[in-house]
């Protein structure tokens, strides 16, 4: 059984409305005005032009490379200083190797990964060395990312630990802090991951992550695998964290009423490729590439409260599959699932770029996109029940 105990919270005041059960609340939408999306703010993380192809081995008795999964084919995307920035998009389209590559857990095949201005896209671990305190990951488990058999002091001491890192008063001391900034009880220093529910050890994830003072964490799916109740208070624990110390995230999530909480800029991805990107108010109330439409108005599908029809709007429902990454479709890889394809998008890759009638820094990868006058689709989203209830405070 899922339980959030929220014992102690000094540092950080993470714990409000959470501390009681059932009360949590799910931090409302960031305000990113007009002004937001003109200035974001300085870069922190620039990718250009990044490409990671898998090889597919093939052949017998000599095993060749026959092919390649591409996983991501070609993606810019910028994260500015503080910023929370969300990856979305359908499971399969590239996200964690996005994630991966930028916390370099993967060698890219081609592009670049400018951070604070030095490209680590091949950088050697000793080159890494001075700048991987300051880029951390959340993953999307908590059950597996946490050692069983270490307890939870030395589990989020241990990067401090490897980067010989000994903070004024001691390892332990941090620790015990770290434990209060994310909600947990300091006593519980001693403990070891299975004595926490899979929230409190998701608290622990974001504990290490916060041990050496990232100024970036990529957060890969970071509460999918929670009960959605709980889901509420990790995200409001992560905003927080992002609020309070100034560290920007890279948010990746296929659930688009989460990233919405959570970020001031979302990216859309298909196939290995970013379709859209802008300020979160552009991409929730002013799509214009027909699969974020689509993938929009098939949140409420998740629900079970009928949003789409009390709002009389219709649901784009996408046939078929996600086609292979290993062959993608020619010219726009959405094609063979859009409604407005025609022949030029079978023959030419339509480039990312700010459409007339977008906001500075919204780009679209469509030739047929949809008018910026097609009826926003915020109200659609519609978060599960549980968060529904959550956010309205009705526990
Ligand atoms: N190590 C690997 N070798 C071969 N193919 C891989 C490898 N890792 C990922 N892929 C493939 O690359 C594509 C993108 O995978 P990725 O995990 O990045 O997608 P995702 O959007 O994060 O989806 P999910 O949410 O399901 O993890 C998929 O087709 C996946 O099968």
């Amino acid at each position: 059984m899922e339980e959030e105990a929220v014992d102690v919270s000094k540092g950080v005041d993470v714990s409000k409305g959470e501390a009681a059960k059932g009360e949590a609340t799910l931090p409302g939408p960031r305000e990113a005005g007009a002004g937001a999306a003109e200035s974001p703010g300085e870069p922190l993380l620039v990718v250009e032009k990044l490409v990671k192809h898998f090889p597919v081995k093939g052949g017998f008795p000599i095993r060749r490379t026959v092919g390649a999964v591409q996983a991501v084919d070609g993606i810019d995307l910028t994260v500015h200083v503080g910023e929370s920035f969300g990856l979305v998009g359908e499971s399969g389209c590239g996200k964690s190797t996005t994630g991966r590559l930028i916390t370099r857990l993967l060698e890219p095949t081609s592009g670049s990964i400018s951070y604070r201005g030095r490209d680590i896209a091949h950088a050697s671990r000793k080159q890494l060395a001075p700048i991987r305190s300051e880029i951390q990951m959340i993953f999307q488990d908590p059950y597996s990312s946490l050692n069983p058999r270490q307890t939870v002091g030395k589990i989020i001491s241990g990067p401090m630990e490897i980067n010989g890192i000994d903070p004024t008063g001691g390892r332990e001391k941090r620790v015990r802090e770290l434990l209060e900034i994310v909600g947990l009880n300091p006593e519980h220093y001693n403990r070891f991951p299975h004595e926490f529910s899979g929230g409190q050890r998701q608290r622990i994830g974001v504990a290490r992550a916060l041990a050496l003072e990232p100024k970036l964490i990529v957060a890969d799916e970071p509460v999918s695998a929670l009960d959605v109740s709980i889901q509420a208070q990790v995200v409001n624990l992560l905003q927080q964290v992002q609020k309070d110390l100034g560290i920007a995230f890279l948010f990746i999530a296929h659930d688009l009423a989460i990233v919405r909480h959570f970020s001031q800029r979302v990216a859309v991805m298909y196939l290995g490729k970013i379709i859209e990107v802008g300020d979160r108010d552009s991409i929730y109330k002013r799509p214009r590439h027909p699969y974020t439409h689509a993938l929009l108005s098939a949140v409420p599908e998740v629900t079970l409260d009928g949003g789409a029809e009390e709002t009389g709007r219709e649901r784009i429902r996408l046939a078929g599959d996600v086609p292979s990454p290993i062959s993608p479709p020619s010219g726009c890889r959405f094609r063979t699932r859009c409604w407005k394809s025609q022949d030029k998008c079978a023959t030419e890759e339509p480039p990312l770029v700010r459409l007339s009638g977008n906001r500075p820094h919204h780009l679209t990868a469509c030739h047929f996109p949809e008018a910026p006058t097609t009826e926003a689709r915020e109200e659609d989203i519609v978060l599960d029940p549980a968060l529904t209830a959550l956010e309205e405070g009705e526990g």
